[in-house]
Order: C-alpha cells, then structure tokens, then sequence
C-alpha cells in the first residue's frame, strides 16, 4: 500500500514526504518521551529529590516542546501534501481520462469512473492530509515508549515489545473480510449513482411510455443492493474492530495486573507503579486511536488500489516525435476492427482519399460506417492493418498533430451545460469573439441565439436539452468551422429535420467542406452524387466502389440505395381521409 501510495504524490511534492515523516518521527518520540520520563519524576517526587525531579521535568517541558512544534509542522505538511495529491491526482487522472483509448469507456457507467475520480481521491488526500499521521503515531509512539522503558523498566519494555506484534496481527485478522465487502460496496454506490442519474434524465422516455414503475424498479434494486452492501461492510468491520479493541483492553489489564504484582511484592516502588501504570495507559492510547482510524486506512487503501488500477489502463500511444503527415489524404490498408474480441466490425478495409477529395460511404444500418470514421479520428485502434493520414500511420502521429487535422462531425453531438458561445468555442478555445460570432453566422447559430431568452449567454441545458436536434447539428457545425481543420469526417443526420433547419445545415455544411479532405457517412442522394468516389460497405467490408455514375449503372447494393433514396424523395404528406 505505501509503495503505491508513495508512487501517486506528484513529482513536486515528493520532497515533502521526507520533511513530513521525520517530523512524524519527532513527534511521536518527543511524545513517547514525555511519557517515559513521568516514571523516574514521580519517583524523584516520592522520595524528595527535588533536584532530580527538575532535571525530569525540564526533559518533560523540552519533549511537549519539540512534541508541540513537531505537531505543528507535521500537521502543516500532512495539508501541504494532501492540497498537492488533490490537485496532481485530480491533472493526472483528468490527462489520463483524456489519453485513453474510447473503447474503455464503452459499457462503464460514468458514475463509476466519477467514484474514483472524486470519491476515492478525496480518500487519498484525506490519507496523506491526516491518516498517515495518526498511524504513524499510532505505532511510533507506543514502540518508542516500550524502548524508552528499556532505561526505566525492562520488563515492561519485553512485555510491550511481545504486546506490540499481537496487536498487529489481530488488526491484520480483523481487516480480511473488509476489502472485499469495501469492493463490493463501492460498486453498489457507483451503480446506484448511476441508476439515479438515468432515473433523472429518462423521465420523458419513462413517463412516454407509462414506465415511470419500471425506472422505479431498477432504481429501487440499485438502492437496495447499496443498502445491503452497506450493511455488509458494518457486518465485516464490526467484530474485527471489537475483537481488536477487546484485545487491546486485555492487554492493557494484563499489564496493569503485572505491575501492580511487582509493586505488591516491593519489586519497585508505589511512585513507579504509578508512573508505570499511567505509561501504560499512554501506550495503549495510541493503539486504540489506530484502531479508530484503521477502518479509514482499509478504506483509503482500497480507494489507492482503485486509482493505481485506474492509472494503470494503457494510454493510446502518444508520440512525441514530431512527424508531421505529408498532406492531407487518408489510407485506410487493410484494416479490421472489432469493439469486443472475436466479433468483427470493420473487415480488410483499404481505401484511399487524395487530399481536397470526398469519399462517400453508403451502406445498411449497422454495416459499419460510423465505425471506418471513428478509426480514421483514432477513437479506436485497428487490430489489424493500419490507417494513415498523409501517409503516416495515426499511431505514429501525436494526438495534439492528428486532432488538428481533423474535424469530426458526428450525429451525436454533445453540448456542455455552458453557453452557445462556449460551446462553439470548444472548436478553438483561442478564437476571439468575432470569429466566433462569425462562424455562427455561417452556421446560422446567430438565428438561435436571437430567440433565446438570454441570447448569447443562454446555457443549453444538460447534453444541449434545451435546444432542438437541427439547433445542436448547427452549433456542432459551427465548432468545425472554427476548427478548420483540412479533413472533414462528416457523419450526415439520419433525422429528419424541418426544411428550414435541414436547408441551413446543408448551407453550413457547404461552407464547412469547401476544399477539405471529406469522409462523409452519406444518407443522402446529393451527396453521393457529388462524392469523387463511393464506398459500398456491407457487414464491415467494402463491397464496391466508384463514381455515382459508374455504381448507378449497374446493379447491386448502391443501386438499391439509390432507389431507396429516389423513393424517398417522393414520399408526399397527404392529409388522412
Ligand atoms: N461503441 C460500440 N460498442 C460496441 N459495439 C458497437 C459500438 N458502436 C457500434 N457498435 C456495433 O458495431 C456495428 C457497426 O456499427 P456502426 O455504428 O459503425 O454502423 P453504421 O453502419 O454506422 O450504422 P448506422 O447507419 O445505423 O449508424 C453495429 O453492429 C453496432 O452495433
């Protein structure tokens, strides 16, 4: 635990840690000190050497001195080092988050992915902030008082020195069962965080249907699985802690029974008894104050688990080699790709796209399309084969160079809960206002933003709720020209829009395209037609390709497409007689 603890502190606070536990260290032997040396004062005190008593007490003052200093500066520290972890952890796993391939995210629910993030985060810094301390404390205290004995009393010494391992053991016992009923509670919470947050959002699929009781179920399910984990971690904890705590009392009696022998057989002195026995009682403290904080410890160990795992997902490769691509065609040689291991989506695709061209793909629902986009943009990886961008293969291409020569425009667009102006600026952070307000012009935001209540500083609501399909396909057109980016991989809406929304995304698409490298997922007949070249898929693998001219000629699955197509051209709203 400590290795993989030591290993999440940020670079630059890994120079704290050695201030901060020798400070621990101090800390607790000025303690363990401060209690020793109340042995030989009481003694001093009984027996009248005044003299001998001072001398104790001036080492007493100076312990709690150096005790109250350390204190400080541990405490000081401990909050230094957790404000650190709080920020590296949070930068490194949001950079993580960020490097790593989508398909991990796929079938995860976020709220899962958000329990580490932000739950066992503030576990660790709480860890580091205070947790450490305690322990440290917990167990240098009461091994420097049983040292410091040594010069006292060395049997109590032996007899703390034989305590000090069984009370460690028995901790260990107590905590086994903990671990697991820890994992399985905190996926019962990641679950049922998630089911609240789909309760929420699928109120109008729920209520539309009349299945508000069905959402009810799987949410009420989640909340009990939660509540039965809940119980089952108090279940694993409460015996081991009071097993641990009796073991402590035990010892502690045991130890008082001992001293209290020795003094009845005038084996030393009522004042040492005395002073023994509240020594005693000092090394005891500490331990039962572990025992209090070691639930918390197991928590924290398991939250440091989760994190070091969550960090150890490998990143989509990064090179920071500088190469650049040559132009800006794409080739796609030989690829296949599946989401899960041995079912394939995407089969020996090869296809070339010269630069300032467009390429269609047309095909069946589910054949692949959106998929041969998605490899194109390195949201996944090919298994096989390789795709390039001006001849070089995305791998070998820095994230930061590949995602400057593309601009997706897919049909799921997400909207942050921001303003539309913020939104758009997702497509170049660093654009000035005018150019934004430029860009939604082209795009025709500027017409949304005139009806809305707030104008420009309108927040569209949770994923863009407050906005129509048609208005989130223009702000997600007017981020692309912003972006400019010279490849265009364009997935065309499948719903229909409105004539008027429909007649300015295709305005805006227009503009966006113009005298770019274009992969659009067609699904209408004008744009195949004006494609140089189409690609024909059909359950993963293009099974033609050509012109609009050369594939209308002759039967087969373009054919069929267009005459899908022309049908639905003609398709007419004629009023119910
Ligand atoms: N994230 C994903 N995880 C697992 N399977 C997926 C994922 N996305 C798509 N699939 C599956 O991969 C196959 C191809 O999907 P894809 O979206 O590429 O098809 P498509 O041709 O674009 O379909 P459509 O025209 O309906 O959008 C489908 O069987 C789909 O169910």
């Amino acid at each position: 635990m400590i290795r993989k603890a030591l290993a999440l502190v940020p670079a630059e606070h890994r120079s704290l840690i050695p201030a901060h536990l020798v400070a621990i260290v101090f800390f607790a032997v000025a303690q363990a000190v401060a209690f020793v040396v109340l042995v030989p004062l009481l003694e001093a005190l009984v027996d009248e050497r005044f003299g001998t008593a001072g001398i104790w007490l001036a080492v007493m003052a100076g312990a709690v001195l150096v005790a109250a200093l350390t204190g400080y500066l541990q405490s000081l520290w401990g909050l230094r080092l957790g404000v650190g972890m709080l920020r590296g952890t949070s930068l490194r796993l949001g950079d993580h988050l960020s490097a790593l391939p989508l398909g991990w995210f796929t079938g995860r629910e976020p709220a899962s992915v958000s329990r580490v993030v932000v739950g066992d985060v503030r576990e660790i810094v709480e860890f580091f902030a205070h947790l450490i301390s305690v322990l440290l404390t917990g167990l240098l205290v009461p091994l420097g008082i049983a040292v410091g004995l040594f010069f006292v009393d060395w049997r109590l010494a032996v007899a703390m020195l034989i305590a000090l391992p069984i009370m460690a053991v028995v901790d260990t016992l107590a905590g086994r069962s903990y671990r697991s009923a820890d994992g399985r509670l905190h996926r019962s919470a990641a679950e049922a965080d998630a089911r609240v947050l789909e309760y929420t959002t699928a109120q109008p699929v729920l209520r539309a249907f009349g299945a508000v009781g069905e959402g009810n179920r799987a949410l009420d399910a989640a909340l009990v699985r939660h509540r039965r984990a809940s119980s089952g971690l108090i279940a694993a904890s409460v015996p081991g802690l009071t097993a641990f705590a009796l073991v402590i009392q035990l010892i502690f009696l045991l130890l008082v029974y001992v001293i209290t022998l020795w003094a009845t057989d005038g084996d030393v002195s009522a004042a040492a008894a005395i002073g023994l026995i509240a020594v005693t009682a000092r090394f005891i403290d500490p331990v039962a104050q572990l025992a209090q904080v070691s639930t918390a410890t197991r928590g924290a160990a398991a939250s440091i688990d989760r994190v070091t795992e969550l960090l150890d997902v490998a990143e989509l490769t990064d090179p920071s080699t500088g190469t650049q691509p040559a132009d800006n065609s794409i080739e796609f040689a030989g690829v296949g790709f599946g989401y899960r291991t041995g079912v394939q989506v995407v089969r020996d695709a090869s296809f070339t796209v010269p630069a300032g061209t467009t390429t269609a793909i047309v095909g069946s629902s589910g054949s692949g399309k959106t998929t041969l986009l998605r490899l194109a943009a390195r949201f996944y990886d090919a298994d096989a084969g390789s795709v390039r961008i001006g001849g070089v293969d995305v791998r070998e291409l820095s994230l930061e160079t590949l995602m400057a020569q593309l601009s997706p425009v897919f049909q799921d667009v997400y909207l942050f809960n921001q303003t539309i102006e913020e939104n758009i600026r997702v497509g170049r952070p660093g654009a000035t206002v005018e150019e934004v307000r430029e860009v939604a012009r082209i795009a025709a935001v500027d017409e949304i933003v005139e009806r809305l209540p707030d104008g420009w500083q309108t927040v569209v609501g949770e994923r863009g709720a407050n906005l129509s399909g048609g208005e989130r396909q223009r702000i997600s057109i007017a981020r692309a020209l912003l972006k400019n980016a010279p490849i265009v991989l364009l997935d065309e809406a499948t719903s229909a829009l409105d004539p008027h929304n429909e007649a300015v995304v295709v305005r805006g698409l227009r503009e966006l395209v113009q005298g770019k490298t274009v992969v659009v997922v067609a699904h209408k007949l004008s744009t195949v037609t004006h494609a140089d070249q189409i690609l024909v898929v059909d359950d993963g693998g293009i099974v033609d390709r050509g012109t609009h001219a050369e594939l209308s000629g002759r039967p087969g699955r373009y054919a069929d497409f267009v005459h899908q197509r022309d049908r639905a051209r003609g398709w007419r709203l004629t009023a119910a007689r």
